[in-house]
Parts: structure tokens; C-alpha cells; sequence
């Protein structure tokens, strides 16, 4: 017998302020910003001491003791510990592919409730032994005897003292994101005027946002924080305009600086999903529900295809299952890893011969209208702790689509490393 299936809904979130690295969260760990987002969605939904279906959850750097980061942190949570809880992991699209899984297990009618969540620190980022130091230390470890014990340690030499940091690169091919993403821009021909001018728009969204009162059920103030601590809103274009590029720097016309990049962030996201009949009977509201998902994966490697383009080809599939076209959606959260990821995206899906010889399709996707993107600010102002970013755009999307109105659709796209792309539809 085929499953029944169901939508399932989007009842609200919780995220803390965004910090910029090794500044307010620096003493903070993965577990310590989970929990209290946790704690935060607990307190704002009565959930103190219930027991929910999973909660699913992870972080792109995590040390070795986090093994199941999530579980921690929903022992130490006010959630009951027969909540069942995992870690994911799909680097930055880590958060919306937990939403995704919690919803379809409610819309299988395997869960009734959920919590979808992630979490980053790049300030408390794990540090690795050396592997031949590890590979010492193991042995030293099985030694029986002096002798043994003394042979182990002869292997040591000085270099093997230097820790091994995490690299913000792809392991494939050596190159940062930002390095990837500087040959996509090039490729693509995106202006560094149009990246500012993104940019701006992102802190001026966001600090609008804050001002209106958007965030004040949707971000709880933590250790100091009460807004994104990257947020800018008297940033400019002009100011802009004078900083010097980081990325893709051996290129005369290199457009990449560090105002039209994310900063390296800390920070934590969650979001209650639930089926409506559980919604209603506590009481709760419905944003909006998630329709549907995909994930796509590019070759960056071999392909010649953008590292952070997958986005561009998930969407045509999630449209066509859909029988939805890219205009029909009243707002778009595209993921600002980098400013020009999102235009190259954008220019990606107008332009006639990269639809039809990449993706496949008789006619281009076609343009939006620029002015329902990323309404209420996203990573480039907010800031991109990896696995938290998806949180946020999932409960911002829902709230928002919620504020609209009845019949109103939202498009989720985010970019992952490893070539990734994970993209969601949800409607209110
Ligand atoms: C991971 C996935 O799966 C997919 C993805 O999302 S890929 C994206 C992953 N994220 C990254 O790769 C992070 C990339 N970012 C970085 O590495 C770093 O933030 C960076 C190299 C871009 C910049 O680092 P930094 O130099 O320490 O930045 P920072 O000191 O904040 O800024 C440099 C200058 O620009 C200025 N600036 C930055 N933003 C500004 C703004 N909006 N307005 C005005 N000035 C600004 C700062 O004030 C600073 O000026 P001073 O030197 O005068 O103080």
C-alpha cells in the first residue's frame, strides 16, 4: 500500500543573534548554542518537558566528542530526554535538510512533531593532532612494554606538535569557497557594482526587518547579542565600493572583498515542524507548510561546473515536479553565501544556453522580480554560521509567507560545499 502523505507545517522558530567569529560567542561551544536555542523554542511553544517525534540537527565543524551533538544538547535541553535526536550533515544546506527530513517523517505520518535545527562555531572550530602524532599516540597507547613504549616515541619529530586546523576549502581541490566562487563570478561576468549593491540590500532588509518587529518571536538575545552582530545598516555602496578584494586576487578585476562575502560567523538556528492536527490541538499556529524538496549535486571537480551553482539545477527539478514555473512564487530566499553566488545563480536561470545545454530545458527559467529576494535580509548581513543558515531562512520564509497571507509561496535555495544545492517550497 502506498504511504499517505501530508504537508507538513511550519510552526515557528528560534534562532540566536549571529555573532562574527571570535568575538561575542567565542567561549561559546556547538552544544552550549544548540541547547539554548532549544531551550529558546521550548520556552516560546510550551514545550518544557514534552517528548517530540526527533529532533534533527548538526554542524559543519564539530569536534570528535560531539559524536551525536544533537542528542547532547537535547539532554541538556528542557525537552524531554525521550525525545530521539540525530546529527546531519550537508555543510551549509546542513539546517534546511534537517527541516526536510523531520517533515517528511511527519508528512509519513512516522512523527507527529519535530524540531529541524543547526549549529556552527568558527571560533571554537575543532583542532586535529597531526595524523602521524595520532598514529604514535595509538600506539603508545597499545604498548606492553618499555621497549615498545620508547620505539612509539622515537617516531616523534618536532612538526608533528602542529595541530591541524579545519580548512574553509574544498578537500577536492584545495581552493576556499571564496576562491571557487571567484572563478563562478569571472564566469559568469558578475560586476563587483552588483555585488554591493546586494549587499547593501541584505543589511538594509534585515535592519528594516529588526526594526518592524520581524524578529522578536523568531531571535532570542544571548549572551549580549540581541541582533546579528555582522548587521551594518548604515553600510553603503560607496563605502563598499573601498575595500579591497580577498578572493580571486591574482585577476586585476577581481570582485570579491569582505563586504559582499559572508563573514565567518557563530551562530545556532531551530525550527518546530509538526503535523497540523498536532499543531491544533496544543493551540499553535501554522506559517506555512513545506511542499516539497530537492537536492542537486554539480561537478566542480572535472565538470567545470561552479562549486556553489547546484541550486541552479535543483530548482528546474522541484519546479517541473511542482508544474510550477520560477515566477510563480511571491518570495525567494537564495542563500548569499557570497553576493555573486546569488546573481550568478540569478543570471544562471536567464540565460538561454546554459538552461538548455546544462539543465536541459527547452527555454530559459527566466529573471524574478529582485524586489521579493531575500526580503528580510539574509547571510551577507546576518551572517553564515554553516549549519544554522537554513534555520533561519526556513522560519524568516514561513513567518513571512504567514504575514502575506493564505495562498502565498516561497522558494528556498541554498548552496552547499562538495558541489551541493539544496532547494524548498513552502506555502502558506
Ligand atoms: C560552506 C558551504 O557549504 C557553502 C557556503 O555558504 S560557502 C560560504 C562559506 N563562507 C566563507 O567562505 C566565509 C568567507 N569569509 C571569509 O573568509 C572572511 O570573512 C573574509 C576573508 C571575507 C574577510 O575576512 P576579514 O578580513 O577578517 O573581514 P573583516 O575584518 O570583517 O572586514 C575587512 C574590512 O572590510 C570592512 N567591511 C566588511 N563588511 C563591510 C560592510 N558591509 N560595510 C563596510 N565595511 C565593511 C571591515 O570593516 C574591515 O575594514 P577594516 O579593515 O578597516 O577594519
Amino acid at each position: 500500500m502506498a504511504p499517505q502523505t501530508r504537508k507538513a507545517a511550519i510552526v515557528g522558530g528560534n534562532r540566536i543573534p549571529f555573532a562574527r567569529a571570535n568575538s561575542a560567542y567565542a567561549q561559546a561551544s556547538n552544544q552550549d548554542m544548540l541547547t539554548a536555542t532549544l531551550d529558546g523554542l521550548v520556552a516560546r511553544f510550551g514545550l518544557q518537558g514534552r517528548q517530540l517525534g526527533e529532533v534533527v540537527a548538526g554542524a559543519v565543524l564539530k569536534h570528535s566528542r560531539d559524536f551525536n551533538l544533537t542528542r547532547e544538547a537535547v539532554l541538556g535541553s528542557r525537552l524531554s530526554a525521550a525525545t530521539p535526536a540525530y546529527d546531519v550533515q550537508q555543510a551549509c544546506g546542513t539546517g534546511l535538510e534537517a527541516a526536510i527530513l523531520v517533515a517528511n517523517k511527519i508528512a509519513l505520518g512516522q512523527i507527529e512533531s519535530g524540531i529541524a535545527g543547526g549549529v556552527d562555531t568558527t571560533s571554537d572550530a575543532p583542532l586535529a593532532i597531526h595524523d602521524e602524532m595520532r598514529r604514535v599516540l595509538i600506539a603508545l597507547s597499545s604498548a606492553r612494554t618499555l621497549r615498545q613504549r620508547l620505539e612509539a616515541l622515537a617516531g616523534v619529530r618536532p612538526g608533528m606538535f602542529v595541530p591541524e586546523a579545519p580548512r574553509n576549502a574544498e578537500p577536492r581541490t584545495g581552493l576556499s569557497m571564496g576562491e571557487h566562487q571567484a572563478i563562478t563570478a569571472r564566469q559568469w561576468g558578475i560586476s563587483r557594482e552588483d555585488q554591493d549593491e546586494l549587499a547593501v540590500r541584505s543589511h538594509r532588509n534585515l535592519a528594516a526587518a529588526y526594526d518592524r518587529g520581524f524578529f522578536d518571536d523568531l531571535v532570542t538575545p544571548y549572551l549580549g547579542l540581541a541582533r546579528d552582530e555582522n548587521l551594518r545598516p548604515d553600510t553603503s555602496v560607496e563605502k563598499l565600493a573601498e575595500l579591497e578584494p580577498v578572493f580571486g586576487t591574482g585577476d586585476p578585476d577581481a570582485t570579491m572583498t569582505a563586504g559582499n562575502s559572508t563573514p565567518l560567523s557563530d551562530g545556532a538556528s531551530a525550527v518546530l515542524l509538526a503535523s497540523d492536527e498536532w499543531a491544533a490541538s496544543r493551540g499553535l499556529p501554522v506559517l506555512a507548510h513545506l511542499v516539497d524538496a530537492q537536492t542537486a549535486a554539480v561537478d566542480h571537480v572535472h565538470g567545470g561546473e561552479g562549486l556553489l551553482m547546484a541550486p541552479a539545477y535543483a530548482v528546474p527539478v522541484l519546479l517541473a515536479r511542482n508544474g510550477l514555473t520560477l515566477q510563480d512564487f511571491d518570495y525567494y530566499e537564495v542563500h548569499e553565501a557570497f553576493a555573486s553566488t546569488v546573481l550568478a545563480t540569478l543570471a544562471a536561470w536567464e540565460d538561454p544556453a546554459f538552461c538548455k545545454e546544462r539543465l536541459g530545458l527547452d527555454a530559459p527559467l527566466g529573471a524574478i522580480d529582485r524586489s521579493r529576494l531575500n526580503v528580510n535580509g539574509s547571510s551577507l548581513a546576518a551572517g553564515h554560521p554553516f549549519a544554522a543558515t537554513g534555520g533561519r531562512i526556513v522560519a524568516s520564509l514561513a513567518k513571512q509567507l504567514h504575514e502575506a497571507g493564505p495562498g502565498k509561496r516561497g522558494l528556498i535555495s541554498v548552496c552547499a560545499a562538495g558541489g551541493q544545492g539544496v532547494v524548498a517550497v513552502l506555502e502558506s
